[in-house]
Formats: structure tokens, sequence, C-alpha cells
């Protein structure tokens, strides 16, 4: 049996959205950037604004996330999720538990956890239905500096959950086949997306990785 990709996750980038890298005023015309460049996935990641501002940023994101067929997943956060009808939240080891999440959202939302670089965290999300398993960080992160590190072998390891597998931290489109190669089905990306002044571009390359890479797309002759 293979991995089960389901409630609109497939293979390819994960962008990830940072209020310091991008002023709220660009956001929207960043993240379409991203989803024209090949995103399959987005994430609404901001630490520092207001509730309100955070509010209408999700709002607008998932409308335009929703015109363009692309799941908008919510960091942290549930009920923002929840408010603004998005496909989902993603949670770490010290945000709301996955049961509570799931509760709010529903059995169709998409749940994503972070497990570091631990089976064990992963074994607990998978029992708890995640829909996704996030490892990392794999490579420094200058938006993340204290991640705790990963190593490349956890994402073959993981695949024995057959749940779509997402590599995270520093990844680049110069550094993130190895990762493909290695077991990622996603690759979420903050500053070698959204840090580079044409995030078409880069978006591009990142998606270009899995046309190269990934056994769903690429065949050996
Ligand atoms: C896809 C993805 N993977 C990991 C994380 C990190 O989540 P968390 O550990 O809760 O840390 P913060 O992002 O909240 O700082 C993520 N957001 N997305
Ligand atoms: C949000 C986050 N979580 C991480 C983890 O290891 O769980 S690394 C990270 C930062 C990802 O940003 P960039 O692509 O700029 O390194
Ligand atoms: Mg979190």
């Amino acid at each position: 049996m293979s991995t089960a990709f389901n409630k609109g996750l497939r293979p390819g980038l994960y962008a990830i959205t940072d209020n310091t890298l991008t002023p709220s005023s660009q956001l929207l015309s960043a993240v379409a950037s991203a989803i024209l460049g090949g995103a399959v996935l987005v994430q609404y990641r901001d630490k520092s604004s207001t509730s309100s501002e955070r509010l209408r940023q999700a709002a607008d994101l998932q409308s335009l996330c929703r015109e363009a067929g692309v799941p908008l997943i919510i960091n942290d956060d549930a009920e923002l999720a929840h408010r603004v009808g998005a496909a989902g939240v993603h949670l770490g080891q010290s945000d709301v538990s996955l049961t509570e999440a799931r509760r709010l959202l529903g059995d169709q939302a998409i749940i994503g956890m972070t497990c570091h670089s631990d089976l064990e965290l992963a074994r607990t999300a998978d029992a708890a239905g995640a829909d996704y398993l996030a490892f990392g960080r794999f490579y420094p992160s200058s938006t993340k500096p204290g991640a705790p590190p990963a190593n490349k072998q956890v994402l073959a390891q993981a695949r024995q959950f057959r749940r779509p597998i997402t590599a995270i931290g520093g990844i680049s489109a110069d550094n993130g086949a190895e990762l493909i190669c290695s077991g990622a089905d996603m690759l979420a990306v903050v500053g070698g997306l959204f840090g580079h002044p044409d995030i078409e571009h880069q978006a591009r390359r990142l998606s270009q990785l899995f046309a190269d890479h990934h056994p769903l797309f690429h065949r050996h002759s």
C-alpha cells in the first residue's frame, strides 16, 4: 500500500507565509505568485500581528486559495481556521491537541503535525489521525534559528505510516532535491520562497524538483 493523498493534498511545494518577510500589503500578491509558480499548499503563519489583522489576512488568503483550488492551512490557530473556513490547521507539539482541533474542524479538515525528527511523535500523530507528518529542520533556518536539527533518514523511516510527509527548515531550490529523494512528499518553505524578489520563479524551481525527483511523477527510464 502506498501513501494516501486525500483532502486535496498532493506532492509539491508547501508555501508558508512570514509577516516579517512579506509586508501585509503584499501578502496576497506574494501568495498568488507562489501559487502561479506551482505551490500546492499554503500555510498562513503569523506570530505577531493583532488578532483582527490575522483574521482579515486569513480571510483574504482563504478567498484567494479557494479561487485557486489550493488548500489553505492556518498555523497554530484552529479557531481562526474554523472562522475563515480554511482547509485545516498545522499544529506543533505545544499547540492545541489534534483531538481538540479535529473536534472543532471536523473529519474533512487537513490537520498537520510537527514531529521534529522523532518517529515516536510521528507514531502518536498517525494514531491520532494527522493528515500529514512534518519533520525538520533539515538545514539551518533564519526564519526559526532555534529549530532542532533533523536527520534525513527519518523521512524514509516515516514512510511506514503511509501519511504524506513534509520536510521543513532552510529548504531552497538548491537543496530540496535530496529531501524528496529521501522520502519527502512536500517541501515546506518560507525564506527560500518569500525571501526572494521573484517569488513565482522560485516556486517554479521548487516545484520542478517534484517533477524531476518525486516517485509519483518521475519514472526512471
Ligand atoms: C509544515 C510545517 N511544519 C512544521 C511547522 C512548525 O510548527 P511548530 O512546531 O508549531 O512551530 P511554529 O511554526 O508554530 O513556530 C510548521 N509551522 N509547518
Ligand atoms: C516554522 C518552522 N518550523 C520548523 C521546524 O523544524 O519545525 S523550521 C521552520 C522555519 C521554516 O522556514 P525557512 O524555510 O525559512 O527555514
Ligand atoms: Mg505552532
